[in-house]
């Protein structure tokens, strides 16, 4: 499957740490898995925590889920022992904390070769070299690290994130410059159900493929808001055939519902269509 068309809707944190967690991940619905090794994971226990999800995934049993393995900063006691160590664990990707240009994730593919790399966005520096940062060869992935954000930029949790918008619109420019998968951050409140589908939404209408997520209770939610909905596609069906009909008689514009369709509208409405096809591939198994 194409990786743009790949759903990314769910991406579930689960402490490295954890063992009952990365067990029950294993029937969850969830597009994907960020296994962390880094701050969901004390320091006492970040040895035992690599030795633990090395286990857990080498057991195996968590199917189609994408595999993101977050490692621990390549300057901290951890992130040199855990680079070695995704090597050799069935991962699809190694998740870089922190990353501040296309020279950590340079130093990191020094170790894991040619795994594929997502970076963490979360300090000032990183969004100033987004754009170089995205250009990496090897990076095939971006994820909003919010909270890291927040502390760095001393900004206060808005609902409406007004604080955090220049970041946000700078990584999205630079994912989707270089056809990256791009990720919105974390929504705290797990508890809080109407206020996480508020923040999908938000980062839906930008234009994130998915949300990061930490609590079971969390993953439907994210599921339901950046799957295309019944509306979505059924205007989408609409558009493809209006413009085909005026296509035919030598037109180069539809109406539909009172708004104008042309080849660039055809082509957000396949797009609407392939995604929710493969989302209906990957829910049948
Ligand atoms: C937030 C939690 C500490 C809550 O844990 P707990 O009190 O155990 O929750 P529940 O009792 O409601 O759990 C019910 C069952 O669900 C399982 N569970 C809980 N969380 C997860 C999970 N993330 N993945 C899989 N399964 C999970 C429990 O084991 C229970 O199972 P069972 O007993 O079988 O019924 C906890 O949810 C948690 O630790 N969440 C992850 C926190 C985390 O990963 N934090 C780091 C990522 S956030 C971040 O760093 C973002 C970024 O870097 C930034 O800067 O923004
Ligand atoms: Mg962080």
């Amino acid at each position: 499957m194409d990786p743009r068309q790949r759903p990314y809707r769910s991406v579930l944190y689960i402490p490295g740490s954890k063992e009952r967690a990365l067990d029950k991940a294993r029937s969850l619905p969830v597009d994907a898995i960020i296994f962390d090794l880094e701050d969901a994971v004390a320091a006492d226990e970040k040895d035992n925590a690599r030795e633990t999800l090395k286990a857990a995934l080498a057991q195996g049993g968590y199917g189609a889920r994408v595999k993101i393995v977050r490692i621990n900063g390549l300057d901290t006691p951890w992130g040199h022992a855990d680079a070695e160590a995704v090597r050799d664990m069935d991962a699809d990707v190694v998740l870089l904390p922190k990353v501040g240009g296309a020279a950590d994730v340079d130093a990191l593919a020094a170790i894991t070769g040619d795994l594929p790399i997502w970076a963490m966005m979360e300090t000032p520096r990183g969004m100033l070299n987004a754009a170089q940062i995205a250009a990496h060869p090897l990076l095939t992935g971006f994820v909003m690290g919010t909270n890291d954000l927040a502390k760095e930029l001393q900004t206060r949790f808005r609902a409406d994130r007004l604080p955090m918008m220049s970041s946000l619109g700078l990584c999205l420019l630079a994912a989707k410059a270089e056809g990256l998968i791009a990720i919105d951050g974390v929504y705290n409140a797990f508890k809080d159900g109407e206020g996480l589908a508020a923040e999908c939404a938000q980062g839906r209408d930008m234009g994130f493929d998915g949300k990061t997520l930490i609590h079971p209770a969390q993953v439907e939610i994210a599921n339901t808001a950046f799957a295309p909905s019944e509306a979505e596609i059924d205007l989408a069906r609409r558009q493809i055939a209006a413009f085909a009909e005026v296509e035919a008689s030598g037109q180069g514009v539809a109406v539909v519902d009172g708004k104008i369709v042309e080849n660039l509208h055809v082509a957000t409405a396949r797009e609407v269509l392939a995604k929710a096809e493969a989302i209906l591939a990957l829910q049948a198994g």
